[in-house]
């Protein structure tokens, strides 16, 4: 029997992995905000630390694992832009962070963040909300984000994904997390049939957008679907998974993006490829594993 800690396990997408874990024999600590082994407020300042140290508690301090899926979407309402930076990025953040050595402790842990294809999907996100999220200067991230107007909940669901999967793939290849033997990977979803989306959708603006949506699978995702991807990255099989970014989304980010990964380059820039290669490869080969 593993030990894991879920949060967002109320409802959708957690919900659904806590019961396959569970279903598997596992046991589970279950956080979000109701209907969970700990309350937790992840969108507070000190909602993740306070989690954290409850998760701790409960786990002895080992954890072979940890899944992220408390969130909320990119719904019209006021500081909406503030909670969904506060939540899916900061909050995330910290509580996973916090919770780095007992996953260690464990030897051969996963820890698995979810992002969003909004990330990759959503055009017109300025560098600069992705920046100051970076930096943790919400503040800063919601001055800009206002410029919006009615979309700005949409740009910040989109910035915080972007924020949160950029922190997950760089911290997942340091010496803290690889090294201690820790798999941090990504799992992107499309558009799965859960509350967050039930409530996206009843904004008639986003409604009328998401019906000229590609997914070329024919139609949105069941949370089971999820749950058995986030099972796998949390198996041995994720053994050699390390900063990923799974996609799994009916097809749409490919529809959308295809041609652009990986991005080709015109034959005249090669020569500076090459160079930028060259100083790679020295960097590389002084660089300890
Ligand atoms: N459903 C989709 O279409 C979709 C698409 C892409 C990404 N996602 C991501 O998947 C994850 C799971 O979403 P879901 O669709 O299952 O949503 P959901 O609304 O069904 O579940 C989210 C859970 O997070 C909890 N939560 C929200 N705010 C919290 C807070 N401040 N503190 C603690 N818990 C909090 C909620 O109470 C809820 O139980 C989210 O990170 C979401 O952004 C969902």
């Amino acid at each position: 029997m593993s030990s894991y800690a879920v949060t967002g396990s109320a409802s959708g997408i957690g919900a659904a992995v806590t019961r396959r874990l569970r279903a598997a024999g596992h046991a589970v600590i279950e956080v979000d905000l109701h209907d969970a082994d700990i309350l937790a407020d992840l969108g507070t300042p000190e909602g993740p630390s306070a989690a954290a140290a409850e998760v701790l508690e409960r786990s002895g301090g080992v954890l072979d694992g940890a899944v992220l899926a408390a969130g909320i979407g990119p719904s019209p309402g006021p500081d909406r832009p503030r909670k969904i930076a506060q939540i899916n990025q900061l909050g995330t953040v910290q509580l996973l962070t916090a919770l780095r050595p007992a996953l260690a402790a464990s030897g051969d842990a996963r820890a698995v963040v979810f992002g969003s294809n909004s990330a990759s999907v959503t055009p017109g996100v300025p560098r600069r909300v992705i920046r100051a999220l970076r930096a943790g200067e919400i503040d800063r991230a919601v001055r800009t984000l206002r410029l919006f107007g009615p979309v700005a909940p949409n740009i910040a669901y989109a910035a915080s994904k972007i924020a949160v999967t950029d922190w997950a793939r760089r911290a997942a290849v340091t010496p803290a997390w690889a090294g201690a033997g820790i798999r941090l990977n990504v799992l992107a979803p499309g558009p799965v049939r859960t509350p967050l989306l039930d409530e996206e959708l009843a904004n008639p603006a986003a409604a009328r957008a998401f019906r000229a949506f590609p997914i070329p699978v024919g139609g949105v995702g069941d949370p089971g679907h999820l749950a058995d991807w986030v099972m796998m990255m949390l198996s041995p099989a994720a053994a050699f998974l390390c900063g990923s970014v799974v996609v799994v989304d009916g097809g749409s980010e490919a529809w959308l993006r295809a041609g652009e990964w990986p991005r080709p380059v015109a034959l005249r820039q090669v020569p500076r490829y090459l160079l930028r290669y060259r100083a790679f490869s020295r960097s590389s080969s002084t660089r300890s594993p």
